[in-house]
């Protein structure tokens, strides 16, 4: 099991606590990125990490070797080792669920035996591995035939939360892998979403993909329904819904009741976490997209990264590190947020997912004793790809004054050589992390405004305008293709990092009951909606707006 240390009162938090001063704002003497690479030539090399064809660099923080090592310190206070091998092995870590936690089975290609309850669950996942294989060639070799004969051209995943975002994130990630099967996405339980996809497909090609762990969810199966209507008013009928619906789930029995074919589900267990399961099952509309082989390219970076996970000692342990970082800033610099910025447009939702895989997972405020903490939990995360963020919202993250550490993320060979347009992308992504980290010292803004001839004045003007802080922290992750492989290793890469955070702030990650409450109120409120009568059993703003709604609704 974990351990149950609040991290604020180890030996090495307060240690952290007294470094951080070395660094503050409040101190005007504090150490600054640039005078650290000043001092060290060495920096790169000693603040970056290899992982096959991946580097991470780390040096752009405002870190030391003293800042990590009691970094490392706070890890081995908060038994982190301990923790990775008791989610590993299947012990039951997310304990208000009274589950075990092991995405990292699913892509476990070593093949190993991992017990759960005195049982191997690896012939149960090659298994559903299997008939994910078998069914996706059957589609994509044309032998699955449509009500009319017709083979399958599209499939639309119905699913939300961690049974949409995870597909769609890495569908779109590995486009340039696309077979002779187009993916449609609907999440939303706002009629637009499915509308607007059902107006894309054809519903004698078309195979709609339900994927929902509890197969409760209500905008998944208010979509679902609405996909079979659609289909049966358009088609001959009821016999044909098992040639264009399966179902991916946990639960055998409302699969059932919603009346797919038990020999079209695909299974998945209580162990494998909604934002954490695209490895999965959940991963279906993946394999028909990219293909089995390429899937299991996916699966098999992850694994490596989960070897290097396991494996490694916290000094070159790249999740591990990434994870450290960010609780520095977090827990000492008041950082509220981080920005995921891929320089790669395929990776477009790669920032939303991990929102919910960072904010679902961390956003706790309860530790894993059941009391209210009193430290910073998880960070706001957030982002968008380069260049277009770079014209958004860049600016704050230059002259704001809130603390935004970022990842920059890119490829070094695209999928699109189109004239100079990597490298002109590449050189902003370059040039902004040089940017947040140098700054323009007041010094640089006044040479510049003198050569361009401007009066004293005018530079007196305009000096405090230009002059930018720098000093603001970025880690640099750059692989050389964004393959099945590498994007299996950077997801990896990210959900151990939560893993690490979350263990050290002493919290469960692995549960989610903050999302329920909304969900309880909405199945109250529905039932109001239904009628036009006014209703008072709310507090005066939403019974006033329940009531508006319903005269707007009317007129
Ligand atoms: O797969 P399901 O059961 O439909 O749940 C979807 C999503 O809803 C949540 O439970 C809450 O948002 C997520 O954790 C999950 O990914």
């Amino acid at each position: 099991m974990l351990k149950k240390i609040n991290p604020a009162k180890t030996k090495a938090w307060q240690k952290l606590q007294e470094h951080y001063a070395l660094f503050s704002d409040a101190n005007s003497d504090r150490v600054e990125m640039r005078e650290l690479f000043r001092n060290d030539p060495e920096r790169f090399v000693k603040f970056s990490s290899k992982f096959e064809d991946m580097i991470v660099d780390y040096s752009k923080n405002i870190i030391t070797d003293e800042t990590l090592e009691l970094l490392f310190e706070l890890a081995e206070e908060c038994g982190l080792k301990d923790g990775i091998e008791a989610m590993f092995t299947g012990e039951k870590i997310n304990e208000t669920e009274n589950r075990a936690v092991l995405h990292t089975a699913l892509r476990n290609r070593s093949n190993k035996p991992v017990m759960v309850d005195g049982e191997d669950v690896m012939p149960k996942i090659n298994a559903v591995l299997e008939q994910m294989k078998d069914f996706s060639n059957r589609l994509s070799s044309g032998d699955w035939r449509g009500c009319t004969g017709k083979a399958i051209t599209d499939i639309v995943n119905i699913g939300i939360g961690g049974s949409d975002l995870g597909p769609f994130m890495v569908t779109e990630a590995l486009k340039p892998y696309w077979g002779n099967i187009t993916p449609h996405f609907v999440s939303n339980v706002d009629g637009t979403h499915i509308s607007e996809v059902l107006k894309k497909v054809c519903p004698e090609t078309t195979l709609f993909i339900i994927a929902s762990k509890t197969f409760t969810t209500q905008e998944t199966m208010t979509n679902a329904f609405t996909a079979r209507g659609w289909f049966l008013k358009n088609t001959d009928g009821e016999s044909d819904v098992s040639k264009h619906f399966v179902a991916v789930s946990t639960n055998r029995e409302e699969v059932e009741k919603f009346g797919i074919d038990p020999e079209n589900m695909f299974v998945f267990w209580d162990w494998v976490g909604g934002r954490y399961s695209l490895w999965s099952a959940i991963g279906l509309s993946i394999v028909c997209t990219i293909g089995y082989d390429n899937f299991i390219e996916l699966l098999e970076g992850a694994h490596a990264m989960d070897m290097h996970f396991r494996e490694t000692s916290l000094s070159e342990n790249i999740p591990a590190i990434l994870a450290f970082i960010g609780i520095w800033y977090n827990n000492f610099f008041g950082a509220e947020t981080e920005a995921i910025l891929p320089y790669d447009q395929y990776m477009h939702r790669f920032a939303a997912y991990f929102q919910q895989g960072n904010m679902e997972s961390n956003g706790k405020q309860v530790d894993r004793s059941g009391s209210r903490v009193d430290y910073q939990t998880g960070p706001i995360v957030w982002g968008e790809p380069g260049t277009n963020g770079q014209h958004a919202f860049y600016q704050l993250i230059h002259q704001g004054t809130k603390p935004i550490p970022c990842d920059f993320i890119a490829p070094a060979q695209t999928h699109n050589p189109v004239s100079d347009h990597h490298q002109k992308l590449l050189a902003n992504f370059f040039a902004q992390t040089e940017a947040l980290m140098m700054g323009k010292t007041e010094e640089q803004v006044r040479r510049e405004l003198t050569d361009a001839g401007k009066t004293e004045e005018q530079i007196k003007t305009l000096l405090p305008f230009k002059v930018f802080p720098g000093n603001k922290p970025t880690n640099s992750i750059l692989v050389k293709k964004i393959t099945p492989r590498t994007l299996g290793s950077l997801i990896a890469m990210y959900e151990h990092k939560i893993f690490t955070q979350g263990v050290i702030w002493n919290i469960f990650s692995f549960d989610q009951w903050g999302v329920e409450l909304g969900k309880q109120l909405a199945g109250n409120i529905l039932p109001e909606l239904t009628q036009d009568n006014e209703i008072d059993t709310h507090d005066c703003s939403t019974n006033g707006l329940i009531n508006t709604y319903k005269q707007m609704r009317n007129k």
